[in-house]
């Protein structure tokens, strides 16, 4: 539901992030004289009082774009305090519907591919729904490279099945040429690839930077330009709080489920994961004992996704090297 008595605030908003089969998605341009006029938004609105989220999401976009929602899935959670007012954006991803979008109340619409939507002027707390249009459901997390050649296979096998978006987690110091060629092997196949080595500056090619909780800590302003990526990994509520207010892209929250590299962390459970990304500011990936058909439990649950080592590295090499 969707309700709120008179004194709870945020004021409870849906929006429907509607994707077309070629991955488009539609936008308007809000009127003027409207709150945040003037810049392009997800269609939607405030929910009624009593009115059931999915019910407020049907009637705003019959009401602005003239269509009925066929599959709707959870994509984020967002709060925001603009000084005039404090919303809570629940955007949800619609990939059928019936009939034709049109600007019911006369507003441009406009389909734009993921990457354009980075060129349109949206509301600032809109910020981090257009990283979540960007981001996959799953983020492979890359176990320490022994091997050149049966890391770089497993590799290959990895984003042979989908995988687009790699975190390089690399601690001892990695064989010659082998960042190199993962960074070629996963742009060959249309992913983004992330370092986590411990420096705030990628190697050339490489599409930003993944931080530890502890470098997080540190920071005391986001360390690259927008174009490039940022991911923090974070155990708590302080650490979901701090890396939305460095502006970084995204965060893996965990462990979620018991998991034999860190058996002493106390899971979060299912329940205490969507409780923090209920709060976050910043898609949140669920990590810890994390299976690859996970990632729409996740979702459920108010994630982006899983992130994961050993649910997403190719079985088949995982057996070898051990
Ligand atoms: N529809 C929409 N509203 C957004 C977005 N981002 C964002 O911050 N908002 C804010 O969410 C609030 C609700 O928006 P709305 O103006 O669409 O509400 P509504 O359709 O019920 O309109 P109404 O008040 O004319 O009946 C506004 O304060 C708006 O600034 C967005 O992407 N789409
Ligand atoms: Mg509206």
């Amino acid at each position: 539901m969707c309700a709120s008595t008179p004194n709870t605030v945020p004021e409870p908003i849906v929006l429907a992030a509607i994707r077309d089969q070629r991955d488009r998605i539609l936008v308007s341009r809000r009127h003027d004289h409207a709150h945040q006029g003037g810049l392009w938004e997800l269609p939607g609105g405030k929910c009624e009082p009593g009115e059931a989220a999915l019910a407020a999401l049907q009637r705003e976009l019959q009401e602005e774009v003239g269509i009925r929602a066929g599959s709707v899935t959870p994509l984020i959670r967002i709060p925001y305090r603009y000084p005039d007012r404090e919303v809570r954006l629940d955007v949800y991803e619609v990939r059928d519907w019936a009939g034709e979008p049109y600007g019911r109340e006369g507003q441009p619409l406009r389909w734009v591919s993921t990457t354009e939507l980075e060129g349109l002027a949206f509301p600032p707390a809109n910020v981090p729904i257009l990283r979540a249009l960007q981001l996959p459901e799953r983020y492979l997390i890359t176990p320490e490279p022994e091997q050149p050649d049966t890391f770089l296979a497993a590799l290959d096998q990895a984003l042979e099945q989908g995988i687009k978006l790699v975190q390089l987690r690399i601690k001892r110091t990695p064989p010659a040429g082998l960042v190199e060629a993962a960074i070629e092997r996963v742009h060959r196949h249309g992913a983004r690839i992330l370092m986590n080595t411990g420096s705030l500056t990628p190697p050339p090619g490489a599409d930003g930077i993944h931080l530890t909780a502890d470098q997080l800590q540190g920071l005391k302003q986001r360390p690259l330009p927008a174009q490039m990526w940022v991911g923090a990994s974070c155990h708590d509520q302080d650490e979901l709080e701090r890396a939305a207010a460095l502006e970084l892209d995204f965060a893996v929250y965990g462990p979620v489920q018991p998991t034999s590299t860190h058996p002493d962390a106390v899971p979060a459970g299912w329940a205490g994961f969507a409780a923090a990304c209920a709060a976050a500011r910043l898609p949140v990936y669920a990590l810890g004992g994390m299976h690859r058909d996970e990632a729409e439990t996740a979702r459920q649950h108010g994630g982006q996704g899983i992130a994961a080592i050993r649910g997403l590295w190719p079985a088949a090499v995982q057996k070898e090297e051990r």
